[in-house]
């Protein structure tokens, strides 16, 4: 049955393998229109092997992948790639070097007249910010320039899907954070769907509106940044998702854990019953420094990162939290540190 045209993208259940190799296992996710989805996780845990499967670079041995409702693969079919429709911005995505700035931007739109084409290709190089420039060619133009071009040229043709493959990774930090947020404007002023494949945890919180983390082929969680963040659904999304420590506590009732650090509340209702072992997930940002705080703890281990501090403190028993302020609050290893918790709502994990 087709599904609606507000679904660009539907992934039923896919499989993958290379050889004997199964490397994307049982994977299911939905986009509607104009959802940007990062896909992250360590290397070599299925993320551009995904991507090219929703492109049509590789088959399925199982499931299936819908485009705007339309089968696109399943296994023993693979629709090609140009019959997709889609945008692709790769890594190693070169550009045409022999055609200028505007015709590799408007090499998609050979359908349209040509006075169309014209409006089209400068309303996208106005969107990368390279107003003017399409008169050069592609070894005029720096990295990031080049990255920008390829976007435009992805997204000329206004395809229904885009896929970006770590797109600014070669770019210098500063630029590919410039780049990222340019980027998440971009598809939500076109209304573009996306999935991004990218290792930066950051990156994708910051860009995302849905991110599926994965672990050797398969999908821990498909949630929004903040529920990737602050409601892992297991002990592995939390540690991949963000820095934090895990504080073992015991249930006293719906919304109290007792751990060395006192008695924690939740703002939300726990859902294990009195008396169970926990590891309670603290988050750097919940352990507060405080001249009278409530909970003394040696300082460890310190980065400064410029604006912020990131502490390892360790309690008295030997548990250790982790601990992010502004950088004012500046104390040196061996040092004490009174903090107190503001966890609002704690998330456990059994142990
Ligand atoms: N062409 C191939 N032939 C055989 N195995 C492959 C091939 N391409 C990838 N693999 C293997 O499939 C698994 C998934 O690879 P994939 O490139 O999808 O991972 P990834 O999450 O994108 O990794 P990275 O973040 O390092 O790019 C890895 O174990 C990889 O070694």
């Amino acid at each position: 049955m087709p599904q609606p045209l507000s679904q660009p993208l539907q992934l039923d259940r896919i499989h993958c393998r290379y050889d004997e190799h199964e490397v994307v296992r049982d994977v299911s996710f939905t986009l509607e229109r104009g959802q940007i989805a990062c896909l992250l996780g360590p290397s070599g845990c299925g993320k551009t092997t995904t991507l090219r499967a929703i492109a049509g670079l590789e088959p399925l041995t199982g499931g299936d992948i819908r485009i705007n409702g339309q089968r696109a693969s399943s296994a023993g079919f693979t629709l090609p790639p140009e019959q997709r429709g889609l945008g692709m911005v790769f890594q190693d995505h070169a550009l045409f070097p022999h055609l200028s700035v505007a015709e590799n931007v408007g090499f998609a739109l050979r359908r349209v007249s040509a006075a169309e084409r014209q409006r089209r290709v400068d309303e996208c190089l106005a969107m990368v910010r390279l107003q003017g420039m399409g008169g050069r060619y592609p070894h005029e133009l720096s990295g990031g320039q080049q990255q920008r071009v390829a976007l435009a040229r992805a997204l000329a043709p206004r395809p229904p899907l885009i896929l970006l493959d770590e797109p600014f990774a070669s770019l210098d930090l500063d630029l590919r954070r410039q780049l990222n947020q340019e980027l998440r404007a971009i598809l939500l002023h076109e209304g573009t769907t996306a999935v991004i494949v990218t290792h930066d945890q950051e990156e994708a919180f910051a860009i995302a509106t849905h991110v599926g983390i994965l672990r050797a082929g398969e999908l821990m969680q498909w949630d929004s940044p903040y529920n990737i963040y602050h409601a892992p659904a297991t002990r592995f999304v939390a540690e991949f998702a963000g820095a934090g420590a895990f504080l073992r506590g015991i249930v006293d009732d719906d919304n109290h854990v007792s751990t060395a650090a006192g008695r924690l509340h939740s703002h939300r209702p726990l859902t294990r019953p009195a008396g169970s072992q926990v590891d309670v997930l603290l988050r750097p940002e919940d352990v507060v420094p405080a001249e009278q705080g409530a909970l003394a703890t040696r300082v460890q281990h310190r980065v400064f990162t410029g604006p912020n501090i990131l502490y390892r403190l360790e309690m008295d028993n030997g548990e250790q939290l982790s601990c992010l302020t502004g950088s004012h609050v500046d104390v040196d290893v061996g040092a004490l540190l009174k903090v107190d918790i503001a966890a609002k709502h704690l998330v456990l994990f059994g142990n």
